[in-house]
This record gives C-alpha cells, structure tokens and sequence, in this order.
C-alpha cells in the first residue's frame, strides 16, 4: 500500500453514500459503500433510495437514512483497514438540488457530538423537516412557473441563474415549502444542499454552499456571483422575507478549493481520523464527475446512474433554458455545461425487464439486453428501404424535455414522421426497444450538445463531435451501451469507461480534497488541472471500450437528429393540449 498522505471522498446519491479514499500520486487505498435498500431493507422505506407521494409530484429521502449511512460506511472503511489517521483532506459530493431544512438547535448538536453514541442518536431532533427532496422530486410546477416569469422570461433566468426554472432546483423547492409547509419553514435556521449537509456533519458545524454546488437553485446570479435580490424576494415571499433567508442560506465563498476547518472530535475518537484533518467544500455529484479526471474542453462525460447525465466543462457560457450552465467546481472562469435526464437507469432497467429472459441473464443481468442492443441494426433498419424507428421512453415524467410519463414509438422513412401503431405490418419487438431507447438517450444528448462541439484540433476533416466520451455511473460497466453511444454520439477519440466507473464522484471528490490540500498558495498555487494533470496517468484510470466516431453510423444518426427533435415537439404539443 502506498504511504500517505490520503484524501477521502464520499458520494451521497440516490441510492448509495459511497467512499474512496486515494493517495497522493492518486491511486485509490480503500472503497466502501452503503447501498439505502439492500442495507436498511424497509427501515426507510425507500424503494430506490426513495419515498414517492405521488398525489403531489413529491419524492423524498429520510434524513436520518443519510445520517445512518455515515457511520456505516467509516465503519466498513475502518473494518477493511483503511489507515484512517493518514487521512489528510476529506470533500465529497451529494446528489445535486436537494435540500436539508435544520432547526435552531443544529449547530449545537454538531459541535458537541459525543463519539460514545451514534450520529442517529443525536442528530434525530435537529431538522425542522425530517426529509429531504430529492432531485425527482416534481411537486413544484407552480412555482417553476413563478420563478420562469420573475425576470421576464425562461431566458433571463436562465442567463441570471444558469437555467431556466426546473422542479427540482433548490429556490422552487424552498418557495414550495414556505407555502406547503410553512410551520417547517419559520422553524427552519439554516437549509443546506445534501453535499453542504454531508460536509456539516464532518465539520462539527454547518457548512457553506459550494460555489458550483450553489448553481443548482435558480438563486445564485452567475455573473454577479452573488444571490440575485429578485430570485430571493419571490423565495421569501417579499422584500421583507429577505434578510431571513439569507441567513438560512448562508455565505458562499467563491474559492471552490476552501478549507472550511478540520474534522469533528467524534471522528478522530470514534474511528481515529488524526485530529488536524481538514474539511473543504464538498461539491454536487456532477460537479464532482467532471473532477475525477483532468477533462478538456471538447471531452464530454456521460454519466449513467439513477439519472443520465452529459457534462462537458467549457469557458463559455451560453445558456439556455433547455439545459444547465453551472459553474465549475475548482476552475473559476469555466463552466459546466449539463443535461439532466430523470429517465436514466431505471427507464433502461424497464425496458430490460420486459424482454424474455436467457438462460444467461442468470448470472449477469444484463445478458438479453445487451444481446438486443448489438444484434439489432442502427435505428432498426435491417434492409434499405426500412423506415427508421424513434422513441421515447419515460416511466417518469421527464426533465428534458419537461413532459409527463409515457412511452411514444415513432417511425421515419426519410421525409415523414409517423407514430407507430400497434396494428401495422411493420413489427417492433421488445428487443428493438432496448436499441432504440439507448439511442434515444444517446441522440437527444447529441442533438443538445451540437453547438457546445466543433472541429477537433488537429483533425479538420472530421465532423464536429466530442473529442472523447468518457462513461462513468453504474451503466458504464455495459459494453453495449457503450457500442451504442459511440454510434450516435461519435467521440474523435474513442469511447472510454473510468475504471472506478461507479465511483466517479466520489472520486472527483477525492480529488477535490487533494487539491484543496496541496495546491500551495501564492505564486506557487496550482489550479486543479495542473495539479491532477501532472499526477493523472491513463493507464490504471480509464480503458478504452469502444472506438467512437464511425463515420457511416455518424452520418446516419445525424440525418434523423431532426426528426428526433420534431417527435419530441409533437410529445410536447400533444402532452400541452
Ligand atoms: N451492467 C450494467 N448495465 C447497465 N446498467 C447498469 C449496470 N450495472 C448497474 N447499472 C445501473 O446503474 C444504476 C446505478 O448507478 P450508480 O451510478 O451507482 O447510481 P447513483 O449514483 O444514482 O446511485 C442502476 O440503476 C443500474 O440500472
Ligand atoms: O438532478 C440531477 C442533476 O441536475 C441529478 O443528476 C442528481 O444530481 C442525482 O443524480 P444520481 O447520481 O443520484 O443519479
């Protein structure tokens, strides 16, 4: 085993806390997770990490399930023998959005925790709420709707804030909640994204709001890189309900590399964390993506977990209401341009489960899903002449576009658009539908990216596209779910998958902490990507898992993008009437 000194970075996602823990030259000592389910099984009654009200859009996570999971996880570290004292710097990251509502008693409670008894035990009675939103969470259509008038339009706010206003940004979610809940709001002293709420309970005290974190609340004026008045007037329900939420939210400091102090007493005495262990700002899980390998721009990740996600981290900043500019973690005058899809994993997994099973998916999975996906020809054309077939599928009402649940099959020979009906000639069997719901996945991030990518330095002669595509969440472990995206979405060179693949965030997290550490200071300051660049090797981190660019598929791909585009438009318009 290498020496230390380590860093340690957490993940707390939809339905896992997840730890890693690296060395200096980064190469990874130790892993441990707590999976919500199959660990507390109906303790918390999560299905999927979640609980769902589903008269009201609501979908929302215990706190005290989060609050468990800490000290589960450092002891599974600890049981595997983690040298937990040379641990040196600790961040991590948390699902993005969500929010943590404390009472006035909180940071009592986190300065004297006491290691003799658990984090459960007495960290029960400090939250004015005892759940936390998660990032499905779609109960707060209204107040989307008055935050995307307040400065004008979806536009402005999107040019304010990074985005237009989506269900699950923190601001909407704290308007619904001074309506909903008002008793909770009044009682609530400080409110905290899940990573500031993971980062407070290592600290002993409430942390603040990363500063890429903090771009996921429709709240934050980008530009300004302050609160926007207005966004906060609507929040606090009028000039006045301001200076009070301000105080709950906080200060953010703006230096995403800050050490915020050292680790509480109750980790250096109940699991020997050395007592000058320093906490920095723990970020979101996808600002934390972009951080676990020194990305540049043209490289694009795609990041298969609960939700898909498509990152790509860019000096410019030309946002839109359609997707998110957020910025970035460690690199002050960068962003971090994102799609979001609700429909991730567990739409793929929908599919999967309705195909007709191999004797092989005994052991894997997966088995007759992949075997779908490659044995089934792009877009299901098996012969010239075949119309290409288009869907979406959507268990969950989805963000991109922002339409309900549903699931719409389409076909198009070329110039026109038809939706398919179960009574034509033309077959559609389940095992096209795990092609084709990939593809779809894969198209509608190409057809959003398009003006994000151009000509690869270097190589004028091929189209624009992602110079790379790396995969990382738990479906970058699927070769044909790699096939596929190489298909649609190209990548000059290639198709990588991270190694630690799952753990990617945490990972970006590590990082994180290892750079806020050892970054120097002064003339000798190093930014994040000279630091872990000149550390980074390839080999050990990522593979190569498929060649990418195809120019034949490419181009294929490329020529339905419209009629990809026009299928969701008549989704959307059918779904408005
Ligand atoms: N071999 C695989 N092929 C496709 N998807 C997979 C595979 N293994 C895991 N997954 C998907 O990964 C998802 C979990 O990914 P993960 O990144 O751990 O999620 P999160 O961070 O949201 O908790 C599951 O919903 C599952 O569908
Ligand atoms: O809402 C978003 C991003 O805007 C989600 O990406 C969440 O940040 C959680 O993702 P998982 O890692 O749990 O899938």
């Amino acid at each position: 085993m290498s020496s230390g000194p380590f860093y340690l970075g957490f993940d707390l996602s939809t339905q896992q806390l997840k730890a890693i823990v690296i060395s200096s030259n980064l190469a990874v000592i130790s892993e441990a997770k707590v999976d919500f389910d199959a660990d507390f099984r109906t303790k918390y009654g999560t299905k999927k990490g979640v609980r769902i009200n589903e008269d009201e859009g609501e979908v929302y996570q215990p706190i005290a399930m989060w609050v468990e999971a800490v000290d589960l996880v450092l002891a599974r570290l600890h049981e595997k023998g983690c040298p937990m004292g040379q641990i040196k710097g600790v961040s991590g990251s948390g699902q993005q959005h969500s929010s943590v509502y404390w009472n006035s008693d909180a940071e009592t409670a986190l300065k004297s925790l006491n290691p003799r008894h658990t984090l459960l035990e007495q960290l029960g009675g400090v939250f004015a709420y005892e759940f936390a939103p998660n990032w499905q969470d779609h109960s707060t259509q209204n107040e989307c709707d008055d935050f995307d008038v307040h400065l004008g339009n979806p536009q402005k706010l999107a040019d304010v804030s990074g985005s237009a206003a989506h269900h699950r940004f923190t601001g909407t979610q704290i308007l619904r909640m001074r309506r909903r809940r008002p008793q909770v709001y009044e009682a609530t002293a400080r409110i905290s994204l899940c990573s500031s709420f993971l980062a407070s309970v290592f600290l002993g005290s409430i942390a603040p709001f990363d500063i890429s974190d903090v771009t996921g609340m429709n709240l934050w004026d980008i530009s300004a890189e302050t609160w926007n008045e207005k966004l906060l007037g609507l929040t606090a329900g009028g000039k006045e309900g301001i200076p009070a939420l301000r105080k709950k939210l906080g200060e953010v400091p703006t230096d995403g590399g800050v050490i915020l102090g050292t680790v509480s007493p109750y980790f250096t005495q109940r699991f020997g964390f050395s007592e000058d262990c320093r906490i920095t700002a723990f970020t979101g899980d996808n600002p934390a993506t972009i951080l676990c390998l020194p990305l540049r721009p043209l490289d694009a990740i795609v990041s298969l977990g609960t939700s898909s996600t498509f990152l790509m981290n860019t000096p410019n900043y030309k946002p839109d209401p359609s997707y998110h500019f957020m910025n970035h973690p460690t690199t002050k005058g960068h962003y971090m341009f994102m799609l979001c899809y609700k429909n991730g994993g567990l739409a793929r997994e929908k599919v999967r489960d309705a195909l007709p099973k191999l004797a092989a998916d005994e052991k894997d999975l997966w088995a007759s899903f992949n075997k779908s996906v490659l044995e089934t020809p792009p877009l299901d054309v098996h012969k010239d002449g075949d119309p290409a077939k288009l869907g979406l599928y959507f268990p969950l009402p989805e963000i991109v576009p922002n339409v309900q649940a549903g699931t719409w099959r389409y076909t198009h020979n070329g110039s026109s658009l038809t939706e398919y009906s179960a009574s034509s000639k033309l077959g559609w069997t389940s095992q096209a539908d795990a092609r084709i719901i990939v593809e779809s996945q894969a198209l509608s991030m190409r057809l959003r990216s398009q003006n994000l990518v151009s000509a690869i330095p270097g190589q004028p002669e091929l189209p624009a596209q992602p110079r790379r595509i790396y995969l990382v969440g738990g479906g970058s472990l699927n070769p044909a779910i790699a096939r596929a995206f190489g298909d649609v979405l190209g990548g000059a060179e290639g198709v990588y998958r991270l190694d630690v693949g799952g753990n990617a965030c945490a990972l970006g997290g590590a990082y994180k902490a290892l750079w806020a550490c050892e970054r120097g200071d002064g003339d000798r300051l190093q930014s994040f990507d000279e630091l872990i660049g000149a550390r980074w090797k390839e080999e050990g981190n990522v593979q190569k898992v498929d060649d990418g660019y195809r120019e034949r598929e490419y181009k294929r791909y490329g020529d339905v993008l419209d009629a990809f585009e026009e299928m969701e438009s008549r989704v959307l318009s059918v779904a408005k009437n």
